[in-house]
C-alpha cells in the first residue's frame, strides 16, 4: 500500500505544484503561523512550516506522510510576510520594485510509521530581479487583489510577471513549494 501524503496547506498553488508533479495527495490546512521573529529566514520558514506540519500530524494515523511549507520574501535583510492592508501592500512593492530580493520556503515532512516518526526540515533560497513599478503601476496593481494572500505582495506566477526580470534558483520555490527538492527528499524516504 502506498503512504498517504498530506499536506498540510491551505495553499491552491502548493496544490497545484505537487499535482503537476504527480503526486496523489490529501489536504488538511493547518490554522498555524506564529513562530519567532528573530530567526535568520531559513530558519524561520522551516520553523514555521514545522508548526503547520506537526499541527496536522498529531491528528494523523500512521503510516503517513505529512507536509507544511511557509514562504517568505526577504528584501535587504527585511522579512515581508503577506501585507495586512492595501497600504502595507504598496508599501512592499515600492520597496522590491527595480531591485532583488530573496524568497525563502520551508518544508518539513513528517513520516509517520506506526514506531517512530521521522521529521525532515529543508529551506530553498531563490533570487527575484524585479523591474521597475511606478506607482500607478502599484495600485493598478493592488487592485487585481492578487498580492493581499502573498509574500511580499506579489505573485510571480500572475500578473506580477509583467515585471519579473530574473529568476535565479526553483521558479516554483516562489510560488510556494520547490518541487524538484521535495521530490528528491521524498524518494530518500523511500515514500515514492
Ligand atoms: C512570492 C510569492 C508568494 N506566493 C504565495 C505562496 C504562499 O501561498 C503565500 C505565502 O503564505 P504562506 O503563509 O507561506 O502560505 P499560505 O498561508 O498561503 O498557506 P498555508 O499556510 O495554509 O500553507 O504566498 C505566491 O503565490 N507567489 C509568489 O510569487
Amino acid at each position: 500500500m502506498n503512504t498517504r501524503i498530506i499536506l498540510a496547506s491551505a495553499s491552491p498553488r502548493r496544490r497545484e505544484l505537487l499535482t503537476q508533479i504527480g503526486l496523489n495527495y490529501e489536504v488538511l490546512p493547518s490554522r498555524k503561523e506564529e513562530a519567532s521573529k528573530a530567526l535568520e529566514p531559513a530558519e524561520l520558514v522551516a520553523e514555521l512550516s514545522a508548526l503547520k506540519a506537526e499541527d496536522i500530524a498529531s491528528s494523523i494515523e500512521a503510516p503517513a506522510l505529512i507536509i507544511g511549507a511557509d514562504t517568505i520574501v526577504c528584501h535587504n535583510g527585511r522579512i515581508l510576510g503577506k501585507p495586512q492592508s492595501e497600504e502595507e501592500a504598496a508599501g512592499m512593492l515600492a520597496l522590491l520594485q527595480g531591485d532583488t530580493h530573496q524568497v525563502y520556503t520551508g518544508v518539513t515532512m513528517i513520516q509517520k510509521s506506526g514506531n517512530e516518526n521521522r521529521e525532515i526540515h529543508f529551506a530553498e533560497m531563490t533570487e527575484v530581479e524585479f523591474g521597475p513599478m511606478d506607482e500607478s503601476e502599484i495600485r493598478e496593481y493592488i487592485a487585481t487583489g492578487e498580492p493581499m494572500d502573498k509574500a511580499g505582495a506579489y505573485g510571480i506566477q500572475g500578473f506580477a510577471a509583467r515585471y519579473i526580470v530574473s529568476v535565479r534558483g526553483d521558479y516554483s520555490n516562489v510560488v510556494g513549494l520547490p518541487v524538484a527538492r521535495l521530490y528528491g527528499e521524498l524518494k530518500k524516504l523511500g515514500v515514492l
